[in-house]
């Protein structure tokens, strides 16, 4: 094509680690809208794309064509669409990979988006006598339901009958009662018809109620601010949240829920299904198959789900009458997405939130220090719920001093008597211990050796249970053999433990009592979870072990005594983030104890009775040791002060990692501004992982506008300095993690 015969250009977004666009050729025929996605050949290959610009006045004479267009309509509208541009320059990451994490995988490969299915009842099914089905209630309320909805979809069906409601469509459309019809979801209108109905399970506390109120007044002020809610453990915020969003969805607006885990969805689910019956309500995490997250993510798009309950990536859920968003436990550490495209969940919805003008909800009962500076600042309002409601009270923690005691895998001959006691009076136990595994370190008695991954240079994990040392960094494993790999001695040993020994001495301590494992690897498979939480959810006397993956929003009203066994570790971390987690943590995990009628109790065994912070929370409270570890913030001017970013490089070869990263140093030290500190490069605190050689340079820096500025040249001098030898490099606005 010569620019004799000036064709359409479009601007495309691959998903390459790539900082600049694409321009193709594009037929006068064709209509690209910006979000489309098409089909483009880059060297020899065909890969899917995504428009972001139309009509472009490209800088080249000649220009590929595009090959097709995959989508009539944008799969990322326009609002979106402006919320990921916002965030590719915010995070300083390639647009093309931040459009598509923000799809379904299927839709990523380029795949077309599914025809929206809608079931029908046939003219034989609309004349079908009225008991002709009495003897198959399910047929008999799916074909009912259909006829009085004129068609229903997948999504309201499921609702109806549940997981299995797909055999009972199948008996229908075999005896030709009901016929699925394919629509475009693009020419499909709003729900046609809509029910809501509202059924509390409780009159909300006096408390609770004022909560309301305030947050009503709130959301209809002019000018939204997000709002906080910090409410103790226990005192019902979920009710809160509830009785929030029912008029959104009277009003027929969909609402988008953000939850830090997957192991939270079936009890938040069965929760809200309970109080809005006839809503269409639906999980988006990544333990769903592609096929599902694209029905849920279609759904959403096209109107007919209208509560999205999701880990961090449905915050881009498309959502076609959005009305507010919602964010529990908006203080967890999940919400930053830790590789690939590094953004903060939370932050990118209060962002999302604020460009559609809807209202937005933080709810904890250990709000993080961002949200708590933004009250201070005033750019939050902030309520408290302070109460548990009945009779439930919020449980006392106290320390045990462990030095001079007995201990078995870690835990104290008291703490045992204390299981023994609260298991005799009926009641359910759990006790915290945030590492999985049989033991941390697998050793030699005669010649010292130790398990140590040959990719990170870490110690290894052993998992007595797949008889194998895992290592945690980077995930490489090693069958164990009986003797010692340096002098085969038979003499192997394990130092320290993790939850599957606590789980085995738990079994021979406590033969006749059920003891639960709740961590990654024993929930690993699909369904294990629910098993899991539905035997404690019977309200037997059991023993629940678990890492932090049970600390948060669970509700066991059975469960009275907590045992936390090891925070000695995490109180002298370098990391200045350590104690404010710490804090978070131990109040969260604590918070599972006495939520029923009896009251509960917590014990947190410590080697450091004396340590302040410890002392702190124990004696103020959250509150307070939250103000005080953001005084030390102030100091400092760490964030939320104060703004960083890291940037990290790393390669298989530690010379071509060091240079590449002592380049970037002097020529971003030779900029020497006054507005930004750098700390570095230095090695990364763990050197090396999975066999690649890690470095990194902190900048920080009192304004934003400073440190994005500051990151505009680093960008640009990155990019130029030569990579050779497979070097990678990252920058990581907002980090969380400095390992
Ligand atoms: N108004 C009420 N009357 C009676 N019971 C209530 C009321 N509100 C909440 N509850 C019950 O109190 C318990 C705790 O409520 P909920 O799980 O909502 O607390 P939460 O604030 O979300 O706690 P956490 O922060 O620990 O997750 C639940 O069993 C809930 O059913
Ligand atoms: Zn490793």
């Amino acid at each position: 094509m010569s620019k004799e015969h000036p064709t359409k250009a479009v601007r495309v977004a691959i998903q390459r680690p790539l900082y600049k666009l694409l321009d193709y050729a594009c037929d006068v025929d064709i209509q690209p809208k910006p979000g489309c996605r098409v089909k483009v050949s880059l060297g020899n290959s065909v890969i899917t794309g995504i428009i972001v610009e139309t009509d472009v006045e490209s800088e080249f004479a000649t220009l590929k064509p595009i090959i097709e267009l995959i989508d009539e309509s944008p799969v990322i509208d326009e609002k979106l669409m402006g919320l990921l541009h916002w965030s590719s320059s915010y995070y300083f990451h390639p647009l093309g990979e931040v459009l598509f994490h923000a799809l379904p995988v299927d839709l990523r490969k380029g795949k077309s988006v599914p025809k929206v299915e809608i079931w029908n009842a046939t003219s034989a099914g609309l004349e079908l006598p009225k008991d002709e089905l009495k003897r198959a209630p399910k047929q008999q309320a799916m074909l009912d339901y259909v006829i009085q909805k004129d068609g229903a979809d997948a999504n309201n069906l499921k609702q109806l009958l549940g997981d299995n409601w797909r055999n009972t469509s199948r008996e229908l459309i075999k005896k030709e009662l009901i016929a699925i019809e394919e629509i475009d979801p693009q020419k499909l209108t709003a729900p046609a018809t809509h029910v809501f109905s509202v059924n509390p399970p409780h009159q909300l506390t006096e408390e609770q109620q004022q909560c309301l109120t305030d947050i009503d007044a709130h959301f209809n002020e002019p000018k939204l601010r997000p709002i906080l809610l910090h409410g103790i453990t226990g005192s019902g915020k979920t009710e809160v949240y509830l009785s929030v969003i029912a008029p959104i969805l009277k009003a027929k607006k969909q609402v988008l829920v953000l939850i830090p885990e997957i192991g939270l969805t079936p009890q938040l689910l069965s929760r809200f299904r309970q109080y809005f019956p006839d809503s269409n309500i639906d999980c988006l995490h990544s333990g769903l198959a592609d096929g599902e997250r694209t029905r849920v993510w279609l759904g959403a798009k096209t109107g007919s789900i209208d509560i999205v309950i999701g880990t961090r990536s449905a915050v881009f859920t498309p959502l076609l009458n959005p009305g507010m968003i919602l964010i529990d436990e908006e203080h967890d550490a999940s919400f930053k997405q830790q590789e690939g495209f590094l953004y903060q969940g939370r932050d990118m919805a209060i962002k999302r939130a604020h460009d559609l003008g809807i209202p937005i909800l933080l709810g904890s009962a250990t709000p993080s220090l961002e949200s708590l500076y933004n009250v201070e600042k005033e750019r939050y309002h902030y309520l408290r719920l302070n109460n548990r409601p009945g009779a439930s009270n919020p449980p006392d923690i106290a320390l045990q001093d462990i030095r001079t005691l007995p201990l078995d895998a870690g835990i104290s001959s008291l703490m045992m008597t204390d299981i023994r006691q609260h298991l005799d009076n009926n009641n359910q136990v759990m006790l915290f211990l945030n590492r999985r595994g049989f033991a941390p370190v697998l050793m030699c008695q005669d010649c010292g050796w130790h398990a140590v991954c040959s990719h990170c240079d870490m110690g290894m994990t052993y998992h007595a249970s797949m008889g194998k040392v895992i290592c945690h960094h980077c995930g490489y494993e090693e069958r164990v053999k009986s003797t010692c790999p340096d002098c085969n001695s038979t003499k192997l040993t394990t130092q320290g433990q993790g939850t599957e020994r606590i789980e085995e001495v738990l079994n021979t301590h406590f033969p006749e009592t059920p003891v639960i494992r709740i961590d990654r690897d024993s929930t690993s498979r699909k369904g294990s979870l629910e098993e899991k939480l539905e035997l404690v959810n019977s309200g037997e006397p059991v023993i629940l072990i678990g890492t932090q993956m049970l600390t948060k929003g669970h509700d066991f009203p059975k469960l009275t005594l907590v045992g936390i066994l090891d925070v000695d570790q995490a109180l002298f971390s370098m990391d200045y983030r350590a104690h404010e987690r710490l804090a978070q943590q131990v109040l969260q995990v604590a918070g599972r104890a006495g939520r029923g009628a009896a009251k509960g109790k917590v014990i947190l065994q410590t080697s450091q009775p004396q340590h302040p912070m410890l002392l702190s929370l124990l004696s103020q409270g959250y509150a307070n040791t939250a103000q005080q570890i953001l005084n030390e913030r102030k100091l400092w001017n760490y964030p939320p002060l104060g703004c960083q970013a890291l940037v990290r490089v790393n390669a298989l070869d530690l010379q071509l990692a060091h240079n590449f990263i002592s380049t970037l140093g002097a020529d971003l030290a030779a900029i020497n501004s006054e507005k930004v500190m750098l700390l570095g490069p230095m090695p990364s605190p763990l050197a090396r992982r999975a066999k690649r050689y890690r470095f990194q340079l902190l900048i920080s820096a009192e304004k934003r506008g400073d440190l994005h500025g500051f990151l505009h040249s680093v960008l640009s001098i990155i990019s130029k300095i030569r990579k050779t030898g497979g070097v990678r490099w990252v920058i990581d606005v907002d980090p969380v993690d400095f390992l």
